[in-house]
């Protein structure tokens, strides 16, 4: 069960799950802050002098653990609570009794040249923005040179949504529990993070039998079992063939880009349909991809008519307009499989019933945020987290939908939901998702499921991006995909 991610409401069932099978309160709380306390021994084993910021709920509680711990082990320890000591409650108020150091009134004038902060102000329960006292000790923490460590979430990134309320402090380090919140992988919540630790605290992997968690970060753990490696026996047209539109004269490029990484990727045959007028200029920038124009609808649906032509890839470059509406209507009538990207999907903007209509074959949708906007209106930023978006959108139109971004979040119609974290900021770069499209598209055409398809490209996208580092263009990226495959090959 790697690579599982929790919502705040599921983390908060694994814990009644986890007390109801016999583990207590003090005993969960015991291990997390002591996992705190861990981290920062073997990371600073000289010790320092540490400042912990304690929260009013279990946050807190946290905190108080590690400062006890800590101070056990010779360190300076400076704590200071948010609200009175009296009205901690629960497992907290348990925890501040058996600190036995001062506990000071948090405010900016706690933060006083301290080596370390551990922030355990607002974990999972943040449930409003941050103001006040509490935002000022933040902005004033923020200054700190200090080596700072948030408990469980940075305090201000709201555990689902990766959003900040009101004010948050930015970690060097996230010490995090039992499993990860989609708040740790989304943005800007991951930025805030460090480097993130998930410690165990006793809580079994039994209980998400129960909770049946339906997202997972981006590995190769999810889909490497289902890569299409070539079989010595096999031979091209074992490995499918896609079908990339392009547009006209003026807008090769994109399918270009997509075409190189749908054969790079492994797609037995690659086929680049295009109007008569770009032909000429395919021709001079493809070799091992093939070229069949088309004069109008009959030409088009002619060449959609070979059956070994199994998956076909329309938007980049295509352009806005009633021509590239038509085609994917046929070529989604046609029971092909089908990615759409780019224009294909602001084509039909106020006008995404068309899409989702009637018999068609499998589909997969890769929009950036904008064109999802254009197709899906009603789900945008504000009515929920990033996941609970895509996984909506994906029910509406029964298809895998893949919202780019530095956090991309692909759905399929099923629940199931991944988040991909290795794509660096290289990768906002023009036709990287051309590219992405294209080795989406050569996945397919090799017959691996949708969803795997997707994350599965999605992911090598990111490690080849990874590989080449800052002054990557898309261009780039199919050439190091054979690194990539190398790599995945000894994992697999
Ligand atoms: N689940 C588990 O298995 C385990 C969980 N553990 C730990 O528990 C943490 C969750 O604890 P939690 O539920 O007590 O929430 P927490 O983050 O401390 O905040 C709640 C308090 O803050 C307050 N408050 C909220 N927003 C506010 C604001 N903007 N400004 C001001 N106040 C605000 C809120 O007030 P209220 O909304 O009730 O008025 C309430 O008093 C979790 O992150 C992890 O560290 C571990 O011990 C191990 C096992
Ligand atoms: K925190």
């Amino acid at each position: 069960m790697t690579g599982i991610v929790l919502t705040v409401a599921q983390m908060y069932d694994a814990d009644r799950l986890a007390k109801a099978d016999g583990m207590s309160g003090v005993a969960l709380m015991g291990a997390a802050g002591r996992a705190v306390a861990g981290f920062l021994l073997s990371r600073f084993p000289h010790g320092g002098r540490v400042l912990v910021l304690c929260g009013p709920g279990n946050n807190g509680g946290d905190g108080f653990v590690a400062a006890r711990h800590l101070k056990a082990a010779g360190w300076t320890v400076d704590l200071a609570l948010l609200g009175e000591r009296s009205a901690l409650k629960g497992d907290a108020a348990h925890m501040a009794d058996l600190w036995d150091g001062p506990v000071l009134a948090l405010g900016p004038g706690v933060v006083a040249g301290q080596d370390v902060i551990v922030d355990a102000l607002f974990g999972a329960g943040l449930s409003r923005p941050i103001e006040g006292v509490a935002a000022a000790t933040l902005r004033r923490a923020a200054l700190s040179k200090a080596f700072k460590l948030a408990v469980d979430m940075p305090s201000g990134v709201h555990g689902d949504s990766g959003q900040i309320m009101g004010e948050s402090l930015a970690a060097d380090a996230t010490v995090t529990f039992f499993r990860k919140k989609t708040g740790h992988l989304l943005l800007p919540g991951r930025a805030l993070c460090g480097a993130i630790t998930v410690a165990h605290i006793g809580i079994s992997d039994r209980v998400l039998e129960t909770i049946q968690p339906r997202t997972t970060e981006n590995t190769p753990v999810l889909w490497a079992h289902l890569w299409p490696w070539p079989k010595p026996t096999g031979h091209k047209y074992a490995r499918g063939h896609a079908v990339i539109v392009s547009g006209g004269m003026a807008n090769t490029g994109a399918a270009v880009l997509a075409a190189n990484a749908a054969l790079r990727i492994g797609a037995g045959l690659v086929t680049v349909a295009c109007p008569i007028d770009a032909l000429s200029v395919l021709a001079v920038k493809l070799t091992a991809v093939m070229t069949r124009p088309f004069a109008d609808q009959a030409q088009f649906y002619d060449i959609l008519s070979d059956p070994r032509k199994n998956v076909v890839l329309l938007g980049p470059g295509s352009g806005v307009s009633a021509e590239t509406r038509r085609h994917v209507l046929m070529t989604l009538a046609a029971g092909k499989r089908v990615v759409l990207d780019a224009d294909a999907l602001t084509a039909f903007t106020d006008r995404p019933g068309e899409l989702f209509e009637g018999e068609r074959g499998e589909l997969i949708l890769t929009p950036h945020e904008g064109e999802f906007l254009r197709l899906f209106p009603d789900l945008g930023p504000g009515i929920a987290d990033k996941v609970s978006r895509v996984r909506l959108a994906a029910a509406r139109v029964g298809a895998v939908v893949l919202l780019k971004g530095g956090d991309t979040v692909i759905a399929d119609p099923d629940g199931r939901a991944v988040i991909t974290t290795n794509g660096p900021p290289d990768l906002a770069t023009a036709g990287a998702g051309d590219v992405l499209a294209g080795l989406i598209t050569g996945l397919l055409a090799q017959g691996m499921p949708l969803f795997e398809a997707a994350a599965a490209a999605d992911w090598v996208h990111g490690a080849a991006a990874s590989l080449f580092g800052p002054g990557l263009t898309a261009e780039d990226l199919p050439g190091l995909v054979p690194g990539v495959l190398r790599q995945l090959k000894d994992f697999s």
